[in-house]
């Protein structure tokens, strides 16, 4: 709803009240044409301010009302109404506005911002595009350049940058809504026609041709296959090209065909599971609104690799107090440096002094007694890791949480190492640790829920989302990248390349194909894993592609016998110009070598489609989905594909590979694994996961629904 006053006495207030953000609902939007309709029929009004409640003027459209017919007054007209109102219209923004929150804004006569406030057009990463005129008035108020940016890239700008571009009239550090009603008393003499921004001719660019083809190359590149970011691109074109209406025109045509597409509600479900994850429960029925988090002041990080480092920066950005250690005197020295310039990099990103005081270097583990929360980040290495935590819980004050940056080892091990296993956590990040969005916090049987809280709430604080996951081997992420390779791996063995394998994946919206990915981040990091796990010993007068009784491909393992690691040898699935190099190109030796290993082994090469490679690595990723639901890892399909969209480069357009299963028909997804399984059914992974088959059998129910075929967490508090 909004409420409504007249302050000083003339000035019409428009409060918009909807918490937390104020989206704009039915009752919003009712709310907003009844007021105004009040402000401007009120003859001692004589201009009027609209604001958001509570320090947030708007977080846009209500995206939970997507889902359902539309009622209540829609929001064209609403901020047309606005627009021409007869009275001047001032908006006064705190806190957000966003979306259709912006475009509200866009419709007002005037804009004043706090320098702090967030203002964008974020709609393209819910598969949509500003569809209430933002794509219309953007460019013709700051021009098209810049409109493309933010719309393209949904990126929010603060008060100050909207002032730069022109975007709002003024800045203000002072109390917003006292600016505004202040500058509304100056302008309430002054008829609003000049400032319709609809009636402006959107800036004359030399090269329209050129500028959005450019734009469009961008778009396809960053997000391959979205459709959100290429409409934005043709909605503004329009909008430099028609008059105002027949782009509004264009607009509603460009949306119409997002709105109803899957994209659009894979996106918004990924923006609800973002946040459902926050919502964590552990299988002990200990929850997130019951357990409060230890207080992190001051922590440590152990091992100072490109983890190591990446973790101080997020720490450090995120008001934490570190001392990095590394007990290699050389590694020290450089990290110290890389660790300073990353984080005056950052700072000046963020318009900020960089916090080079809040972190402290050494080379011995003394000032780990001193510190609220422990994260190693060595060298992934079970003894290793076991020895420093098991100096780690006789060093440590009582009460020091104890976290380890492993990416899929042990917790339990780790725990039992010390003194106090309740208070160890794994922490997996994603490198490079200070950007990326992702962190696994994966509870051992014995981790308390303070711990898991800690950790969880140590991860918002750094800027990222955090998925608390049960202990198991590669926890959530690695374990269900393990069946993806592996088939990867054995549709070379059958006759394909490693070329049209990524290019299919590619295709599906992945950045990277599982090969060029392998290259980039090394192909002796999973060799060193199955060395660690005796898979590398075949005895005498056994299959080198039998492991276990299940099929096995050494092929990973050859090419590292052979020293190709991948683009830091300038070798592995591909070629490189040099060590290091990043153009990856078909390499004939590799092909040459598939052709030899299928000769030995008597492996007869058949012609594998397009839809074979995207069935048997995407449906053997997701069966193990459903594997570690019913385990109990994950506590809902939204924590697996919150994990594969922002730490595995899952499309997002695609929703996470549960969503997408769900897409696709649990039914046919079923039915293709059986196909597969008992072409191969030596390949336990493709064999399909009794989840599954009792979500089918229950009439394959939405994945909101899913949960209510799970195991229920038994509460032990
Ligand atoms: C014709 C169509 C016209 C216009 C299209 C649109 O306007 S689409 C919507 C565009 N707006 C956005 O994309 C903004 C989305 N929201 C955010 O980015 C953040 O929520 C925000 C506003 C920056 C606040 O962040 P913060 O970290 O402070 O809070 P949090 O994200 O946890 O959100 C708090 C709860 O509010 C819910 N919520 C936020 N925005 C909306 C919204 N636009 N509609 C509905 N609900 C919204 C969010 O889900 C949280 O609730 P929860 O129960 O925890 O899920």
């Amino acid at each position: 709803m909004a409420q409504y006053s007249r302050v000083s006495g003339t000035v019409g207030l428009i409060t918009l009240l909807n918490p937390p953000v104020n989206a704009l609902s039915a009752a919003v939007r009712q709310g907003i044409v009844d007021t105004l309709d009040k402000a401007l029929s009120d003859r001692k009004v004589k201009s009027v301010v609209i604001c958001g409640h509570n320090g947030k003027f708007c977080g846009g459209a209500d995206i939970r009302e997507f889902s359902s017919p539309l009622t209540g007054p829609p929001l064209i007209p609403l901020i047309q109404g606005v627009e021409s109102a007869a009275k001047p219209v001032v908006a006064a923004i705190d806190g957000v506005a966003l979306g259709g929150g912006l475009e509200l804004a866009l419709g007002c006569h005037y804009r004043i911002a706090h320098s702090k406030a967030r203002l964008g057009l974020p709609e393209v990463h819910l598969g949509l595009l500003p569809g209430a005129g933002g794509s219309q008035r953007l460019p013709r108020l700051i021009g098209v350049p810049a409109a493309l940016d933010l719309i393209t890239t949904g990126r929010h700008v603060t008060g100050a940058e909207a002032l730069q571009l022109g975007l709002v009239d003024k800045v203000t550090d002072r109390n917003t809504v006292d600016e505004a009603v202040k500058f509304a008393l100056s302008v309430a003499d002054q008829p609003p026609n000049s400032r319709r921004v609809s009636t402006f001719p959107c800036p004359r660019h030399p090269d329209l041709d050129a500028l959005f083809e450019g734009a469009m190359q961008r778009v396809r590149q960053r997000a391959r296959g979205a459709l959100a970011p290429v409409a934005c691109v043709q909605a503004i074109r329009a909008a430099a090209t028609l008059p105002y209406a027949q782009g509004m025109e264009r607009e509603r045509e460009l949306m119409a065909t997002l709105f109803t597409s899957g994209q659009a509600r894979a996106q918004q479900y990924h923006f609800f599971a973002q946040r459902a994850v926050g919502r964590w429960s552990m299988p002990s029925g200990a929850r997130w609104d019951t357990t409060k988090p230890g207080a992190v002041h001051k922590a440590m990080v152990i091992g100072l690799g490109t983890m190591g480092r990446g973790i101080s920066v997020a720490l450090v950005q995120a008001g934490v107090s570190v001392v990095a250690m590394e007990t290699n005197e050389k590694q020290l020295m450089e990290a110290k440096q890389a660790i300073s310039s990353m984080l005056e990099r950052g700072a000046k990103r963020r318009g900020v002094a960089p916090a080079l005081d809040k972190i402290r270097y050494s080379w011995n583990m003394e000032p780990a007694a001193d510190v609220d929360l422990v994260i190693e980040a060595v060298f992934e290495d079970m003894a290793l890791k076991k020895k420093l935590f098991q100096q780690l819980s006789a060093l440590c004050k009582p009460g020091t949480f104890l976290c380890s940056n492993t990416s899929g080892l042990d917790v339990d091990q780790l725990a039992s190492e010390t003194r106090h296993p309740e208070l160890v956590v794994g922490m997996h990040f994603f490198a490079p640790a200070h950007v990326m969005k992702l962190l696994e916090v994966v509870y051992g049987s014995r981790s308390s829920p303070q711990a898991v809280a800690t950790a969880m709430e140590l991860g918002k604080r750094m800027g990222k989302v955090s998925v608390a996951v049960g202990n198991c081997r590669g926890f959530v992420g690695n374990r269900m990248l393990k069946p993806y390779l592996e088939q990867a791996f054995f549709l070379l063995e059958e006759g394909t390349t490693p070329e049209f394998v990524d290019q299919v994946l590619e295709e599906f919206g992945f950045a990277m194909g599982v090969f060029r990915m392998s290259d980039l981040s090394g192909l002796d990091v999973g060799w060193r894993v199955r060395k660690a796990d005796g898979l590398l010993n075949v005895s005498e007068g056994h299959s080198a592609r039998i492991r276990q009784g299940c099929r096995y491909s050494p092929l990973g393992d050859l090419l590292c016998e052979q020293g190709r690691f991948g683009q830091k040898t300038g070798r592995g699935w591909y070629q490189y110009d040099k060590p290091g190099g990043r153009v990856a190109k078909p390499d004939p030796w590799l092909h040459g070598f598939l052709e030899k290993f299928r000769t030995q082994h008597g492996l007869v090469a058949h012609r594998i489609d397009h839809q074979e490679v995207l069935e048997r690595c995407l449906y053997a990723l997701m069966n193990e989905g459903f594997r570690i639901l019913e385990d109990g890892i994950a506590a809902g399909p939204e924590d697996i594909d919150v994990i594969y969209v922002l730490g595995y480069s899952w499309p997002p357009h695609r929703g996470g590979p549960m969503f997408y299963a769900g897409m696709v028909g649990l039914q046919k997804v079923l039915e293709r694994l059986e196909h597969y399984h008992q072409e191969h059914p030596d390949i336990p992974s493709l064999k399909p996961c009794n989840l599954l088959r009792k979500l089918v059998v229950n009439g394959s129910p939405p994945v909101h629904k899913w949960r209510e075929f799970l195991k229920k967490p038994q509460s032990q508090l």
